[in-house]
């Protein structure tokens, strides 16, 4: 069996695949590395033959994860790292080795599936976009405040927006101006993300016509869902790159 781990800022997204045909044997999301030990210790017949991860938290969070699996587990980690060029995408930033690493993943997953040009748009903690041309070539990408963020924001430098996350879940139901605080947040911050993807499909098509393929990922994806018609939803894109990126032998 194999265990995956894409450690983001706020969870941490495990799934565990077995034999040669790569069955899903179990998956979650998690928020402490405690609550990864509980999860995995509570599958039956769990035999880990190898694990591989991607981390966008500091070396001493990540190698702290390491140490708890390799200790728990008796696993070793591999661990994605950063590189100029791999897999056919050349990476676009100055410096290579700041470019996170779950966009680095996404874009190889990403060409790795489209073969052409693509748009890669990730809605986590913090939303990315990534360009990626025809030849392999990382045109470089932006980071905004994601979903959660936008909220807190709101939450925390307001005095009267306050409500809870049930209420939150329910204006999300309909996109229409909002007739209470819950319905004109959530909403606002929902068409800040779909307005977005709009301007980022501008821009791909001004590189690149009609021919390049949208993919779309991450924990909030739901949210621009419809917004992009034809854009491929693939939630374990940044797990399909590191399988590029790390293959076991
Ligand atoms: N099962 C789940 N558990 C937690 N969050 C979830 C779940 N399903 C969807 N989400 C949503 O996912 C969002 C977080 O996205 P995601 O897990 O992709 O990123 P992250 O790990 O927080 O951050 P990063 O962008 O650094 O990877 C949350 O805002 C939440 O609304
Ligand atoms: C932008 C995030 C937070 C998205 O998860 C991550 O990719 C990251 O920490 N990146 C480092 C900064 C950069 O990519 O330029
Ligand atoms: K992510």
């Amino acid at each position: 069996m194999i265990l995956e781990l894409d450690c983001g800022n706020s969870f941490i997204k495990w799934r565990v695949l077995s034999g040669a045909e790569v069955v899903l044997v179990a998956e979650g999301v998690v928020d402490s590395d405690l609550a990864l030990c509980e999860s995995l210790c509570k599958l039956s017949g769990l035999s880990l033959r190898s694990c591989r991860m991607v981390s966008v938290r500091t070396a001493a969070e990540t190698s702290a994860l390491i140490d708890m699996l390799e200790r728990d587990f008796g696993v070793s980690v591999i661990c994605a790292k950063p590189a100029r060029e791999m897999s056919g995408v050349r990476n676009g930033y100055e410096d290579y080795e700041r470019l996170g690493l779950d966009r680095w993943l996404a874009m190889l997953g990403a060409f790795h599936l489209a073969n052409g040009p693509c748009l890669v748009l990730d809605f986590g903690t913090a939303v990315t976009a990534d360009f990626i041309a025809i030849d392999g070539d990382h045109l470089g990408g932006f980071i905004c405040p994601g979903m959660p963020l936008m909220r807190n924001q709101l939450r925390t430098h307001t005095r009267k927006i306050r409500y809870d996350d049930v209420a939150a879940e329910r204006a999300l139901t309909s996109q229409a101006p909002g007739r209470s605080t819950v319905e004109a947040v959530e909403r606002g911050c929902s068409l800040m993300l779909r307005g977005f993807v709009l301007t980022q499909l501008e821009m791909a098509r001004s590189y690149w016509g009609e021919g390049f393929t949208v993919f779309i990922t991450g924990g909030d994806a739901d949210l621009v869902a419809g917004v992009a018609p034809g854009a491929r939803f693939v939630p374990d894109l940044v797990f399909v790159g590191l399988a590029v990126a790390c293959p076991l032998s």
